[in-house]
């Protein structure tokens, strides 16, 4: 299914509820499944959460996680422990280019049985389940902080709880801080101290424990765009959000006042308003700690005409596709300027935005969400829309809802 999105203005005030993290769920989906005591509300809708419960809940001994990044790493350190279950873990063929090297050796050093089907490094894994020995781990935490928080999420059932050691600068640490605060609020006791982080055991108990999911605040910045792309008092309310968030991209409220937008937080809800230009000529940010906005921002400051520098990307390029990659050609092709490296984007001040132009999205949900918001200032097509279902399934509908004209075509 292509797009076709018409020019569009955004309703003066609207409302939408987003669903819940898919993040928080996918982790509390293995919580779960290690305590059974847990139960979840406001659970993401998302393609990653179905695809995490699925493989959890099948027989099956294949399981496809299809371009699930945190199922992946999170159920192949979670079958490592399966005492006697021997299971295939799979994905997409994105998610076979997806290195997981790292968390497999980092396992290994517990003593898991993890083959590689195809090739070293990478998905397929046949691993064979048994009771893992010993509690000291050390891996490189530059890559990707999936493979900590896979670790962290089967520590409490570890014989004697776990230490790790996380060598090199750590990458995404806020969603390392979700794990561990998730982890706390069922019972266990952790430390994260300088490059060690420690885990006691947990025991299971009968007692019933209810965790409700904040709604996605990645998701919520394609929002952030629309009102930073609107005029002046326009405003979007957007439920359930809370002031201290758990997801790092919470991080959003503070970074789109650089575009003239303003949150107020009230009773589990935000309000996005554009209560003023923008402030600066140019945009610099580091987005290590939040590396999955970095597309929603780069089109949000060329729909503004402002240039923008981004670094701390060097996860970048094994997401669902290269996104500086994809970001450099399809923001030229609508007329920008852009420089890449490993690790950062560097967008020209633009003077003009091209119209009509057909918006690859490289089986990456991020690449159509973001370059969405542009309705609002030329017509353009948004091709294979229905890969937003990854993390957003209604975010088709949403818009709609909200004032953005488009036909299938
Ligand atoms: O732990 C998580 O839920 C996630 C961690 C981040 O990945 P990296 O740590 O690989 O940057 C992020 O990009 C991803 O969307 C979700
Ligand atoms: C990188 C992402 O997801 P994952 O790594 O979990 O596939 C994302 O949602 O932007």
């Amino acid at each position: 299914m292509n797009i076709k999105l018409q020019q569009s203005t955004l309703q003066k005030q609207s409302k939408i509820a987003i669903t819940g993290s898919k993040s928080e769920s996918n982790r509390l989906l293995l919580l779960q499944a290690l305590y059974p005591n847990i139960s979840i509300k406001n659970i993401s809708n998302s393609d990653d959460a179905t695809l995490m419960q699925k493989a959890l809940q099948s027989a099956d001994s294949v399981k496809d996680i299809h371009h699930a990044g945190t199922a992946m790493r999170f159920l192949t350190a979670y079958y490592a422990t399966r005492n006697g279950q021997e299971i295939t873990l799979t994905g997409s063929s994105r998610m076979q280019e997806r290195p997981i090297k790292i968390l497999v050796e980092a396992l290994g050093q517990l003593g898991a049985d993890i083959q590689y089907t195809n090739n070293e490094g990478y998905p397929p894994l046949q691993i064979k389940g048994q009771q893992l020995q010993g509690n000291l781990v050390t891996l490189d935490a530059n890559i990707s902080s999936q493979y900590i928080s896979a670790l962290l999420l089967i520590a409490p059932t570890l014989k004697n709880g776990l230490t790790l050691t996380l060598n090199g600068k750590i990458t995404s640490v806020p969603y390392i801080n979700m794990t561990l605060s998730l982890l706390n609020e069922l019972g266990v006791e952790t430390n994260f101290e300088g490059n060690t982080i420690t885990v006691a055991k947990f025991e299971a108990t009968n007692e019933a424990k209810t965790f409700t999911v904040e709604s996605d605040w990645s998701s919520a910045s394609y929002f952030y765009s629309l009102i930073a792309l609107s005029g002046i008092g326009t405003s979007i309310e957007l439920s359930s959000y809370k002031q201290d968030s758990l997801q790092g991209d919470s991080c959003l409220a503070e970074i789109y006042t650089k575009f003239g937008v303003e949150t107020t937080f009230k009773n589990n809800t935000i309000t996005l308003t554009k209560t003023h230009e923008a402030t600066q000529e140019t945009i610099t940010l580091d987005l290590k700690n939040a590396p999955d906005i970095a597309q929603t921002i780069a089109v949000t400051a060329f729909g503004l005409q402002l240039s923008c520098e981004m670094i701390g990307l060097h996860t970048l390029k094994i997401k669902e596709t290269d996104r500086l990659v994809a970001l450099k050609v399809e923001l030229e092709k609508l007329g920008a300027s852009v420089d890449i490296t490993d690790a950062s984007l560097y967008l020209h001040k633009a003077s003009t935005i091209n119209k009509n132009i057909s918006i690859a999205t490289y089986k990456d949900h991020r690449m159509a969400m973001a370059f969405t918001p542009l309705a609002l200032r030329v017509p353009l097509q948004i091709e294979k829309a229905d890969v937003v279902s990854k993390s957003f399934p209604d975010f088709w509908r949403d818009l709609e809802n909200i004032g953005i004209e488009m036909t299938e075509i």
